[in-house]
Parts: structure tokens; C-alpha cells; sequence
């Protein structure tokens, strides 16, 4: 029996951004391994015209868990969904389902947050730090709790080239820059906002590294982990392999390439590619759930789960394997045939734009109009290539991150805990894993059926037989005008001509001799 399921039977389990990426897969894994736990109460807003329990039945109707109800037939009766909203002054929560909250919660899994990069100092500053500190003081009034577990990103401190399992001081107090974007205006913080994230990237890492301050900062006696995953990427193993739920980092590149939008990237092919897959990333968060509170470490353990120190993958190997999975199962209705040119030259880079993809793009709105249709492309392209600038920076660069924590967690776990709660990235086959992922964005993301297959490779067929009829046409176009303007040229073209009537005549008369 595991030690870790068994853990959360009879728990009450408070999960925010259950509704994300990685909240659907915990609450998964967690009904399957403890069907017994008493109720996991999940923070849901309203949100694209549905309610709360018609988000709550979209996500348990779904393929991801099918399993579930085989061993939980009740996982509608224990799901509790709570309404609220992170933004909001005590998160909007009725007073009834607050004490609900405060009285019974044994463990919380913080997974909410805002994951965009380019969002307003002041809206990610609100979810991904002023809530969290929020959240802090919640817990601290509940006095069942037993462990409080905040997900954070490995890319928290990535303006370091080496990072430990350790909380690292930010420049600015999170409560100085809390307490000044209460009286800022939108204005003045945009022109502050590059002065304040000095060398963080974005955003989006500069307010997770405040929010692990925050959690540093308003722990008081509670028993608190930290995990920082890298790039959290499709299902490995569990439920099924290639699960995946949202275009965020690698999945809107993959359908980028496979439609033949994306054919060349900035990126450095030897820079580590650190994906890590989510059900990887779950597993170590529901062992260090149970290990924090039997265990209550005197302080707050960081736990990084990465793959590059201990399985290290590279851009170009992923690249490679994604483009040969296009070959054997290519999407559907492709804009061109999938490539990919990575450059690590900016020049280079800027060239591949104009040439592979606003160029296309230009010539198919034209295309569009011609034929009485809205022109769509171009649009479409500057938002990809938006996207894949904001990517650069962690396709260039590789980062270290310690694992001690992580790896001292896996040598306390019994061998049926490391079986059932597997975060040993180093059993991972990478080209399964990314033929299993490509297939995964095809069948869930983007809902295309595996029938259509043959239908698919015969436009790619036809898709190669237009590029090498368009480049031939390119290049004639380009001869004769060069022909007609040079001398030189001009030489080159009579040279050649007449070496291939003289060998075409020799070959003719060595024939008839042999007759
Ligand atoms: C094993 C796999 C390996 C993959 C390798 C790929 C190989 C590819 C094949 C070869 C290619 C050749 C070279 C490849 C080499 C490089 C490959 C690069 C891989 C990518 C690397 C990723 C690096 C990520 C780094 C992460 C660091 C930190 C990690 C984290 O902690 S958090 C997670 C990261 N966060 C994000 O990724 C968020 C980024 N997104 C944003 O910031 C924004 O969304 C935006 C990109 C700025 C876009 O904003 P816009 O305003 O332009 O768009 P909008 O948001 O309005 O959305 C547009 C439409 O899309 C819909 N939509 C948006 N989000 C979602 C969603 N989550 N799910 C579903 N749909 C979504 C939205 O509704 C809009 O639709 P519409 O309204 O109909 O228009
Ligand atoms: N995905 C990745 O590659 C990585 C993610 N992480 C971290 O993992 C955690 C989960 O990320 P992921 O699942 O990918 O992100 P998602 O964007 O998929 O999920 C975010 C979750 O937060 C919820 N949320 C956002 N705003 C609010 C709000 N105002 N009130 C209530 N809920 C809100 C969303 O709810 P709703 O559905 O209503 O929008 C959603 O459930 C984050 O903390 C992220 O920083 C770390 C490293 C990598």
C-alpha cells in the first residue's frame, strides 16, 4: 500500500487553479491514487459564460478522467467548487464557504496564477503575489492545516545562471511594490515596470519571485513547500501518455510548425530544452504534500523539478523528433509543409521572418482578397511571431538548477511511493515522450481525427510538389533575368549548354557503336 496515497484518505484538499493546466491533472491523480480523500474544495470563477458546476462537469466529463470514474464512481460528490475570484478583496468567497474553508481544510496546493508573460505589472502583481499572500493568511487561521504547498516556476531567478533550492531576496519589497501599485496610476507603472524587473525577463517570473518572498515572508509556524517546475509539458505516463490542455510554451509552437505557420526560430539547438511532463511535476507535488506535513521541516523546503541535470534534452533533438512525428502523422490541412531553421544569429533571424513567413503570409492575403475573402494571414503571423519573441529568451540560454531536495524526497519514499508517485525524470525516453506529445496536441488540442491521416499526407505531397515547382519557377525568373543583363552570366549559360549537348551526343554515338 502506498504511504502517500494513503495519506490523503479522509483529507480535505484545497486546490486553487484547479481549472489550469496542472490543477486538472493533481485533482486526477489524486481521485485515482485516493478515492477515499473527503473532499477537494477547488476556487472557480465563472468564466466564458458558464457556471461554476458547468465548468466542474466540462473538466470531470473529460477523456482525462475517464479513469477516475472507475475508481471514484462519487467524484461529483467530492468535488466541492467554491466561487471566487483571486483578484477580489478576500478572494470574493460568501461567508458560509469561508468558514466552510477555515474549519476543515487540511492541505492546500496553490497553483493559481497568471502565467502570461506580457500581462500588466498590476494584474500579475494582484494574482501571483497580493493572493498569495493572501492565502497565507487564511491558512494561518486554519487550524487543521498541516501543509500548505505553493507552486512556483523554476524560472523564478532564471536573471541567475546557477540556482539552488533556496528563496533568493528581490531587489524591492513585494509589500512596497503592493503598497505603491495601490496608488499608481496604469500610466506610471508602465514606464516604471522596465525599472523594477530589472534583469528578469518578464513579468510573469519577476512577480513568482515575489510571490516566494511573500510565502518566505508570511509563513509564521506553518509547514510550507515551494515547487518550482521548468517547462511543464503533456502527460508521460498517467492517466495516458501526451495529454495536454492549452497552447501555452511548447504546445502553440508544436501546432505552429505542424501547420507549416512557424518554419524557422531564434533558438540555440544546443541550449537545454528543460520540458518536464506534468504528471512528473504532480507526482513530486502530492510526496512533497505528504512529506511536509508528517515530516514539518523546520523551514521552507524549494524543490525544483527539472529534466536538464539529470536527463538533459537539446532544442535541436526535440525539433528533429517533433519534425520526423510530423512525417508519420501529420496535421490536418497544413498552410505549408512543417521545417524548422533555427538560427541563433539575429540577422539570420530577421531575414528567415520576412522570407518564410511574412512573405507567404502577404501573398495569401492577396490570394484571400482576390478571391472576395477577409485577409487573415498576416494578422495571424504578427501575433505568432509576437509569441515566439517572448519564447526567445529560454530558447537561447540554458540554466542549472540543483536538486538535492527533490532527490532526498525520492530516498525517503518506499519503492511502491516511487512507483505509484514517479518524479525520476531520468526513466524518461525523450522521442517517445515527444512522438506521444505531438500526438497528444493533434488528438486534444487540436481535435483532429487519426482517420484523416492519409488524407493529410496526400496535401503534404502535393504542398512539396508546389514549393519545388515554385522555387524551380524562382530561380528560372531569376537566371533569365541575369542572362539578359550579363555577359558573364551569359558565358556561363552557353558553357553549360553546350557541355550537355556534347555529353548527350557522345552518350548518343556510344549507343549506336555498341548496337
Ligand atoms: C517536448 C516538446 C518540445 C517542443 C519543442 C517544440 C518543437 C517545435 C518543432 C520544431 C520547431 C523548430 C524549433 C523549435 C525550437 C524551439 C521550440 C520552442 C518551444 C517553446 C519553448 C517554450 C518556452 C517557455 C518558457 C517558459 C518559461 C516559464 C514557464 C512557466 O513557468 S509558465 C508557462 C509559460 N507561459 C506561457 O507559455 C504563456 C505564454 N503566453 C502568453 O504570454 C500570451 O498568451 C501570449 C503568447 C503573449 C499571446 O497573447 P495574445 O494576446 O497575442 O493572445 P491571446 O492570449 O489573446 O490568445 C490568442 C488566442 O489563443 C487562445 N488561447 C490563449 N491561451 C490559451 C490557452 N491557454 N488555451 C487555449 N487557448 C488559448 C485565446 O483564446 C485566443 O483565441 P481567440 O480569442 O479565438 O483569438
Ligand atoms: N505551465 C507551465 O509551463 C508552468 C507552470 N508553472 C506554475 O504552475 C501553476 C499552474 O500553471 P498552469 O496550470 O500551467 O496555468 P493555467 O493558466 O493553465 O492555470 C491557471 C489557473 O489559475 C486560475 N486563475 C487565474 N486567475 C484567477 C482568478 N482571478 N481567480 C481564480 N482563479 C484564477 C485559472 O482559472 P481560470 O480557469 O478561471 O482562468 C486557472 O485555473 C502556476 O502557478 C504557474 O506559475 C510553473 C512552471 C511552468
Amino acid at each position: 500500500m502506498s504511504t502517500v496515497a494513503a495519506f490523503y484518505g479522509g483529507k480535505s484538499i484545497l486546490i486553487t487553479g484547479a481549472t489550469g493546466f496542472l490543477g486538472k491533472v493533481l485533482m486526477e491523480k489524486l481521485f485515482r491514487t485516493s478515492p477515499d480523500l473527503k473532499v477537494i474544495y477547488i476556487l472557480v470563477r465563472p468564466k466564458a459564460g458558464q457556471t461554476l458546476q458547468q465548468r466542474v462537469f466540462q473538466i470531470l466529463d473529460s477523456k482525462l478522467f475517464e479513469k477516475v470514474k472507475e475508481v471514484c464512481p462519487n467524484v461529483h460528490e467530492k468535488i466541492r467548487a467554491i466561487y471566487a475570484d483571486l483578484n477580489q478583496n478576500d478572494f470574493a468567497i460568501s461567508k458560509e464557504d469561508m468558514q466552510e474553508l477555515l474549519s476543515c481544510t487540511n492541505i492546500i496546493f496553490h497553483c493559481a496564477a497568471t502565467v502570461r508573460f506580457d500581462d500588466t505589472l498590476r494584474h500579475a502583481v494582484q494574482l501571483n503575489v497580493t493572493a498569495t499572500r493572501q492565502l497565507l493568511l487564511m491558512a494561518s487561521q486554519m487550524p487543521k492545516l498541516e501543509a500548505f504547498i505553493h507552486i512556483s516556476t523554476a524560472y523564478s531567478n532564471c536573471n541567475l545562471k546557477h540556482i539552488d533550492e533556496v528563496i533568493y531576496p528581490c531587489p524591492v519589497e513585494p509589500k512596497k511594490i503592493i503598497d505603491s501599485l495601490e496608488w499608481l496610476d496604469d500610466a506610471i507603472i508602465d514606464e516604471i515596470t522596465p525599472k523594477l524587473i530589472r534583469d528578469w525577463p518578464n513579468i510573469y517570473t519577476y512577480t513568482k519571485a515575489l510571490g516566494e518572498m511573500v510565502v518566505q515572508q508570511e509563513s509564521r509556524n506553518l509547514s510550507i513547500a515551494i515547487i518550482r517546475p521548468s517547462i511543464v509539458g503533456a502527460t508521460w505516463q498517467e492517466p495516458f501518455p501526451g495529454w495536454v490542455d492549452n497552447i501555452n510554451g511548447p504546445n502553440g509552437i508544436i501546432i505552429a510548425t505542424g501547420k507549416g505557420f512557424l518554419r524557422a526560430i531564434k533558438a540555440t539547438p544546443m541550449a537545454v530544452a528543460d520540458v518536464i511532463p506534468v504528471d512528473t511535476v504532480v507526482n513530486l507535488m502530492l510526496a512533497v504534500g505528504w512529506y511536509t506535513a508528517v515530516h514539518r521541516p523546520k523551514s521552507t523546503l524549494v524543490y525544483h523539478i527539472t529534466s536538464g541535470n539529470m536527463n538533459p534534452c537539446n532544442w535541436h533533438k526535440m525539433g528533429v523528433q517533433v519534425l520526423a512525428t510530423f512525417e508519420k502523422i501529420p496535421f490536418e490541412r497544413p498552410f505549408r509543409r512543417p521545417n524548422a531553421n533555427f538560427t541563433s544569429n539575429s540577422f539570420t533571424s530577421q531575414y528567415w521572418n520576412a522570407v518564410s513567413h511574412r512573405a507567404p503570409a502577404i501573398i495569401y492575403d492577396c490570394y484571400l482578397r482576390l478571391t472576395g475573402r477577409k485577409p487573415r494571414m498576416t494578422k495571424l503571423m504578427n501575433r505568432l511571431l509576437r509569441t515566439v519573441s517572448m519564447l526567445e529568451y529560454f530558447i537561447n540560454r540554458s540554466w542549472e538548477w540543483s536538486t538535492y531536495n527533490t532527490e532526498m524526497l525520492m530516498s525517503e519514499l518506499s519503492p511502491e511511493d516511487q512507483r505509484v508517485f514517479n518524479f525520476d525524470v531520468r526513466q524518461l525516453n525523450w522521442l517517445e515522450y515527444i512522438e506521444n506529445y505531438v500526438l497528444g496536441v493533434k488528438k486534444y488540442l487540436l481535435k483532429e481525427d487519426m482517420a484523416g491521416i492519409p488524407e493529410a499526407k496526400q496535401r503534404l505531397k502535393r504542398l512539396r510538389n508546389i514549393h519545388y515547382l515554385f522555387n524551380t519557377a524562382l530561380f528560372l525568373i531569376a537566371w533569365r533575368l541575369l542572362i539578359a543583363r550579363s555577359q558573364m552570366a551569359r558565358n556561363v549559360w552557353f558553357f553549360i549548354v553546350s557541355f550537355c549537348y556534347k555529353f548527350l551526343s557522345y552518350f548518343r554515338a556510344s549507343s549506336t557503336l555498341k548496337v
